[in-house]
């Protein structure tokens, strides 16, 4: 089994025990086999030995919502409130897509997300198989979804249901279990109660948990008081959406008795701060959440919407914003914005193996080099990675103790034809 001997390294650990530890990781296969402050014993001579000098240790981020095809789209239209947007912008061009254009925009959001320290993703878009490829290539984990919009027939949408259950069963605990899948109606406005009712009898079936969008905007609410008498989360309470492990995207328009449900139902949530203040939807009730006990964690949406990939970007400006809208300065600290990062996202998902540096959990972590202006002084790492880092600061990253980047580089990934291929991509998505 390979071995990784990280020595003289500074480690943000996310462990509430030991939260800093100076010294040395010992990796053993694709689980961290120690941590700590002495040099450890058992290492194999065939350990391939990293210096941590100049750099900072902390688990692999994790996104808990996205469209990774889309940085097809990245600025293709921006400015727009969210309905027009989707429909009049997003939708059309994403009708043109072909195979190998969801494969390229992957492809690219693989090699952004892991050059920027992410090392799972949840996704939702249409022809998963060859996203799962990409994930399977990459090194990167991800948990999959099809997204499902049932606003077609019923012949149409009874096949894209059993597309959805096919993913499943072809892909799930597939790429040595870095592939997880999920079943993904798309939101309460584009799929009819019924045939949402039909996404939870088969994620039951299957055993696997449910996502959504939900109480994106204030437009979303009313519509669905409109039509089903009731708001996203009440109705989907209704059809026994949070009977099982679920996880929401958004969920910025909440009632106080709309987060207590959720916090009693166990419902995770993905917090999409940069997409949810670009197409003017609001800002969600993080504070109240957490308070609440809800399981908050942060997603980037896609790039069209956000626009770039960089977790970095999302948990400074979750620290941020909530101290502006509430007036309080400890609404979301640098410490909770760095968990709802890591050991949050674990969280969201069920994982309790991610998201902390500590003996037994899995060996997903990057390394960002501190020797660097805006890293200095040395002083509080917590501050300086929420307040002052951003993705570039990145050099290396480990999944599952294979390194997947390194000095900045994919490993697994030729990045210079991807970028080509997206060019290519998007050229003719634009002029066909
Ligand atoms: C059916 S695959 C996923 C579908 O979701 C669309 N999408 C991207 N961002 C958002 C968002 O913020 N709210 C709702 N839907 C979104 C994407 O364009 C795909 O069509
Ligand atoms: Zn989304």
């Amino acid at each position: 089994m390979k071995e990784w001997l990280i020595e003289n390294g500074i480690f943000v650990t996310m462990d509430e025990e030991h939260p800093v530890v100076r010294g040395y990781m010992h990796v053993v296969g694709d689980r961290i086999a120690y941590i700590g402050p002495e040099a450890p014993a058992g290492v194999s001579p065939d350990a391939e030995k990293v210096s941590g000098q100049g750099l900072v240790f902390m688990p692999g981020m994790i996104n808990t919502h996205g469209h990774a095809s889309m940085t097809l789209l990245r600025g293709y239209s921006d400015d727009q409130v969210l309905q027009v947007w989707l429909q009049e912008k997003m939708w059309p061009m994403e009708a043109k897509y072909e195979a190998q254009d969801v494969k390229t925009g992957a492809a690219l959001a693989i090699v952004e997300m892991l050059k920027s320290g992410t090392t799972l993703f949840v996704d939702m878009y249409d022809r998963m198989e060859v996203v799962a490829e990409v994930v399977e290539q990459s090194g990167i984990r991800g948990t999959l979804m099809r997204g499902v919009i049932g606003l077609g027939p019923e012949e149409e949408r009874r096949s894209k249901l059993q597309e959805a259950i096919r993913f499943v069963r072809d892909w799930h605990g597939k790429a040595d279990g870095r592939i997880t899948a999920m079943m993904a109606p798309h939101a309460p406005y584009t799929c009819p109660p019924a045939y949402i009712e039909q996404f939870v009898q088969a994620a039951h079936d299957l055993d696997v948990p449910l996502h959504t969008h939900m109480s994106e905007t204030i437009a979303e609410v009313e519509q669905n008081v409109r039509d089903y008498g009731a708001r996203p989360v009440e109705h989907l309470d209704r059809l026994g959406f949070f009977s099982r492990q679920a996880l929401v995207a958004h969920a910025v328009h909440l009632t106080d008795e709309e987060i207590a449900l959720l916090a009693e139902r166990g419902v995770s949530v993905s917090h999409n701060p940069a997409s949810n203040l670009k197409l003017a939807s609001g800002v969600a009730r993080v504070p109240d959440m957490l308070r609440a006990g809800v399981k908050v964690s942060l997603g980037t949406d896609g790039a069209a919407s956000n626009n770039n990939l960089d977790l970095f970007d999302e948990m400074r400006l979750a620290a941020l914003i909530h101290k502006g809208v509430s007036g309080d300065p400890t609404a979301v600290p640098a410490i909770e914005a760095l968990r709802l990062a890591t050991v949050y996202g674990a969280r969201a998902l069920w994982r309790d193996d991610l998201g902390v540096l500590k003996a037994g959990m899995k060996a997903d972590f990057i390394a960002l080099d501190m020797e660097q202006a805006h890293f200095y002084p040395h002083s509080d790492l917590v501050s300086h990675l929420v307040y002052a880092a951003n993705g570039r600061d990145v050099r290396h990253v480990w999944i599952d103790g294979r390194q997947v980047v390194k000095g900045g580089v994919c490993t697994l990934l030729d990045e210079e034809k991807i970028r080509r291929d997206a060019q290519q991509s998007f050229e003719r998505l634009i002029n066909g």
